[in-house]
């Protein structure tokens, strides 16, 4: 599958929002992927993920012990993600602000694979990098629908995007005119 087919998908479900967006990285941008509108769909997503899937067995070699996915934005793509890979799927989510592993234990050693949905500055795909390993995870690689830094986010493991769009985004004190004269809203799950 490629991007143009991805980018389909996403706007045939009315999940590619124009406005002024506040990220979780506190960047602004005028586009915002409103992925839960695709992931409501079943069959969108099984598409979406089983392409997600192969591209992640051909790249991966060796045992995939689990798919991790960072709440809230992951758990269905793990979820559907890990169906195709045949590995179970397990998730972070924040606790005091930070993602931990609060429902499951993983034995030191054990191979994981992150699936997010959507990567913007690669923070939260980090973030869940940094408490897999500090509970002796190895972590193999990280995919994700949505690249939106287009290859340049930096997340500290190999990261394979289904599709990548690069998107601008800029620090709220530097924002264009025509974004700062639109209200901003915050659609994610950071600090609520
Ligand atoms: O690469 P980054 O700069 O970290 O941006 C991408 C992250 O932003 C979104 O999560 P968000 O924290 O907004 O909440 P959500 O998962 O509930 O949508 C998305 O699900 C990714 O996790
Ligand atoms: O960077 C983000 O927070 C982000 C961007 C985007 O397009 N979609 C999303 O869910 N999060
Ligand atoms: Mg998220």
């Amino acid at each position: 599958m490629n991007t143009d087919e991805v980018l389909r998908i996403f706007r045939e479900a009315g999940a590619v929002l124009e406005g002024h967006f506040i990220l979780t990285s506190g960047l602004r941008s005028p586009v915002f992927l409103q992925k839960a509108r695709v992931f409501m769909h079943a069959d969108k997503t099984e598409r979406l993920c089983k392409a997600l899937a192969e591209k992640i067995r051909a790249a991966v070699s060796g045992r995939i012990d689990y798919v991790v996915g960072p709440a809230i934005g992951g758990l269905i793509p793990a979820y559907e993600t890990s169906r195709h890979l045949g590995a179970p799927a397990i998730w972070v989510e924040r606790e005091g602000g930070e993602f931990r592993l609060r429902r499951f234990e993983i034995a030191k050693g054990s191979r994981v694979v992150i699936v997010e949905d959507i990567v913007t500055t690669g923070l939260s795909i980090r973030e869940t990098v940094d408490c897999l390993r500090a509970l002796g995870a190895e972590v193999v690689a990280a995919a994700c629908i949505i690249d939106r830094s287009a290859g340049k986010a930096d997340v500290g493991v190999p990261l394979i995007a289904l599709a990548e769009y690069e998107v601008p985004a800029y620090p709220a004190d530097r924002l264009p005119p025509e974004l700062a004269a639109i209200p901003a809203i915050k659609p994610g799950s950071r600090n609520i």
